[in-house]
């Protein structure tokens, strides 16, 4: 199982000393087979990968740029930059950045380019409340899947994040019939070998434990909670307990 910490834009320097207790965590027996991945802002990757360079956390960013190559884009950074810095994963397509503008044709030139950098990408999708009440969910979805990984050989390196856009932050989750069923559906999607589907979505230490009972899940992509060094450990510790 995968549990991805998205750090969103919080943290400082001083938010590393908390990690001593992640490290500990992930070098114990008690991490069971839960593999850790921190997505810290920009400004921490670098930062981050000099402290876990003994252990087995994974570090990832939240976005890039579509590019491979230098260039004037003030404020961005491309999928290289991000892997010279010690990154090995990428978040793209996520709803926040979606809100922004970010459309899917977009999307899909920032996974190419990302996986042409090597990096792992986390591909995130996710119908909004009003998409929901429509009863669009499957469509909103395909066509995410579709437009997204246009043109993608292989899809090896990518992860798909189903992220409902009203749960982010809100405290609600999905009913767990309707969330395996949008996992079996997400996998359907691919004909060979299907991606690893992580939920995320107001993931809690509480609501873990009813996540944790729908078998097609692969991880978990934890926004607030993950910012806070023991609600994290709880949720992975609280998956396999
Ligand atoms: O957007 C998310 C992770 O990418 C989820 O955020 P929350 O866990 O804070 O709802």
């Amino acid at each position: 199982m995968y549990f991805v910490a998205n750090w969103k834009m919080y943290g400082n320097l001083s938010s590393l000393n908390a990690l001593d207790k992640v490290i500990k965590f992930s070098k114990s027996k008690e991490i069971r087979g839960g593999r850790l991945i921190y997505c810290p802002p920009n400004t921490l990757i670098g930062s981050f990968s000099k402290k876990f360079k003994d252990c087995q956390i994974g570090i990832g960013g939240q976005n890039c740029h579509e590019s491979q190559e230098y260039g004037a884009h003030t404020g961005y950074v491309n999928p290289r930059m991000l892997k010279n810095i010690g990154a090995h994963f990428v978040i793209i397509g996520h709803s926040e950045n979606r809100k922004k503008g970010e459309n899917d044709r977009l999307i899909n030139l920032k996974i190419k380019s990302a996986i042409e950098a090597k990096l792992k990408v986390i591909f995130c999708i996710g119908e909004t409340l009003s998409e929901k009440r429509k009863k669009k969910t499957y469509l909103v979805l395909s066509r995410q899947i579709k437009i997204g990984l246009k043109n993608i050989k292989n899809k090896s390196n990518i992860f798909i994040a189903y992220e409902p856009v009203w749960a982010i932050g809100s405290g609600l989750i999905p009913k767990s019939q309707d969330l395996f069923r949008i996992v079996e559906f997400i996998k359907s999607k691919f004909k060979a070998k299907s991606p690893k589907v992580l939920y995320g979505g107001s993931v809690n230490p509480q609501n873990i434990i009813n996540l944790r009972e729908i078998n097609n899940i692969n991880g978990f992509l934890i926004g607030g909670a993950s910012q806070n060094a023991k609600k994290f450990i709880d949720i992975v510790k609280k998956t396999y307990s």
